[in-house]
Formats: C-alpha cells, structure tokens, sequence
C-alpha cells in the first residue's frame, strides 16, 4: 500500500435531511486518525476541509434537495483527489454525507482503466431523482458514478461514467429501494447482502470479494458508510438500518482488504457526532482506519 496518504475533509450535511454530519471529519480527527495512521509510520499530511457554500447559488428546478450546493462542494473535491492521486499520493477523505463519494470517485476514477469500487454500507445508494424516496443526494451516489441520473451529478469533473456496474461490490446492504433492487439486477452489481454474509460469513465473504476484483480491476476504491455497521454499536449515523454488521466483523475485512493490499483509495462517510455517544462512532472509524493501513497486533 502507498506509504503516502493525504487527508481530505469534506464537512458538509447537504445530501441529507438530518444536521450534524458536517462536523465528520473534525468527529474522526478527534478521535485521532492522524495519530493512528503515523503510528503505522505511515507519511501523513492533512490537507484540511473544503469549504461548503451552504446557499444555494441557482434555484434548483428538481426535487433533489440542495444540487447546486452539492455539486459544488463535490467539484472542489473531485479537484482535491485528482491532484492527490497525480502526485502518487493515497487520497483518504473524511466526510460528510455519502454525497461526497461523487466527487472522490470523480477525482479518482480517470486515474484508473477499470476502477473498482468496495460500497460498505446498510445502503445501496443506487437511487436517482426518478427512484429516490426522499430526493437526498447521499441516497444516489452509486447511481450517479454509473452514469445515472441528473446530468450535474453524472458529469461531475467532465466525464461520464465513473465506474462500471461489474466492478461494484456493496458490502452489508439490508435497505434497498425498489429502484434499486431492479437497478441491482438489471446491471449485474455484486450485493452482498446480510443474508450473504449471514449464511458464508465474513471471511468467506471478503475472500469472494477480493477475488472478484483482483481479476478485473487495476484499483480499489472503499467506500465505507458508518451506517454498514449495527447502529447499537455505530450510532452516530443520520439513517441508522438494524441488523447490520459488527465492529469485529468490519475490523476482519478491513484486515483481509490490508492482506490482500488491493485499497487505493478510502473514504469514510456519515459520522454524525450530535447522535452519537461520547464519539464512539468516529472511533470506531478511525479503529477500521488502522487495520485498513495494516495495523497488527503480533
Ligand atoms: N448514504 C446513506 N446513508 N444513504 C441512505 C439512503 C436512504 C434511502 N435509500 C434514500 O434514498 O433516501
Ligand atoms: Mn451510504
Ligand atoms: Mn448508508
């Protein structure tokens, strides 16, 4: 893994209803990512947080709620990663809504001839302006690195598609959306489900996984959503589903991801510290955060 890592902080609440993500990335600098990652005598620099323009510059005229803000935000971020990953740096990004996976993978993706993509989440975050419950954007980055829905979000930093649909694997999905399940099928997307990782476990699950994108990608985005994890442990996240994953289940694939050393990119999302108790949630970010970067114990 590149010894080299930026930090980017993108603190913004707009892809959902509920406020507090956007103080994320201070939640998981807190919580001493930076300390962690030098400790592993890792060579980090803290690029700091990309200013958010809470006002809306245009009206929007669609029911996603607050686009132009969202679209400018994640531009200013696909600007960051790219430069990161020009130089030969690993970009790690703190968010934030899970909006902001439009604009990393944006910035990443032309780096790469078959980006591959790791969607650790409760969530399936395939929904457009058409499908989408609730018209929040962190309910649709999926879909928009695919090349699917609004035009502001799919030509994000100038080029359409982000990723292909056999090179997604999500990681502990139990609340999709119609949408989404008929988006999921029709494209072939690898979802490995809770019932999945239930009946094979999590070992047997992360092995197929890392299998799968070895043989067809040239790098790996993980994109980790804190609401993947049970909320009775995480429980500092907006959109909380039961029956999630547990901090031990996720240390063990971010240890095999480590293993397997196929992680050229990571970010992690919806940290919301206002629900959260006493920053437990960004600590077990930053926990997932060491074994990622190959913390050991012996
Ligand atoms: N990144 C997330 N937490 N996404 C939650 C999305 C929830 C729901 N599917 C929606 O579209 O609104
Ligand atoms: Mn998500
Ligand atoms: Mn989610």
């Amino acid at each position: 893994m590149n010894k080299k890592i930026a930090i980017i902080g993108l603190p913004m609440d707009l892809g959902q209803s509920r406020r507090g993500v956007d103080m994320g990335p201070s939640a998981i600098r807190y919580a001493g990512a930076i300390e962690r990652l030098q400790g592993l005598h890792l060579e980090v620099e803290d690029l700091g947080d990309i200013s958010v323009q809470r006002e809306a510059q245009t009206t929007d005229a669609t029911n996603l709620k607050n686009l132009s803000q969202v679209v400018q935000a994640n531009s200013k971020l696909a600007e960051m990663v790219d430069r990161t990953v020009t130089k030969g740096v690993f970009p790690l990004v703190f968010g934030g809504d899970h909006s902001i996976a439009i604009g990393t993978l944006a910035g990443i993706s032309k780096h790469y001839q078959n980006l591959g993509v790791i969607w650790y989440d409760a969530h399936g975050d395939l929904n457009t302006e058409e499908t989408s419950p609730s018209g929040n954007i962190h309910g649709m980055p999926l879909a928009a690195s695919l090349g699917m829905g609004h035009d502001s979000l799919t030509k994000l930093h100038g080029y359409v598609p982000k990723v292909k649909p056999e090179n997604i694997v999500v990681i502990g999905a139990r609340s999709l959306d119609p949408g989404e399940r008929e988006l999921i099928r029709e494209k072939g997307i690898r979802v490995y489900t809770m019932h999945e990782i239930d009946r094979l476990g999590m070992p047997r699950v992360m092995e197929d996984a890392i299998n799968y994108l070895k043989e067809r990608t040239d790098g790996v985005h993980l994109s980790l959503d804190l609401d993947g994890l049970d909320p009775s442990e995480a429980p500092g996240v907006g959109t909380p589903v039961l029956g999630g994953l547990t901090y031990r289940e996720s240390h063990l694939a971010m240890e095999m991801l480590a293993e397997a050393d196929i992680i050229t990119s990571a970010e992690f999302v919806e940290v919301n510290p206002i629900l959260d108790d006493k920053n437990k949630t960004a600590s077990m970010a930053v926990g997932l955060m060491g074994s990622l970067f190959g913390e050991k114990l012996k």
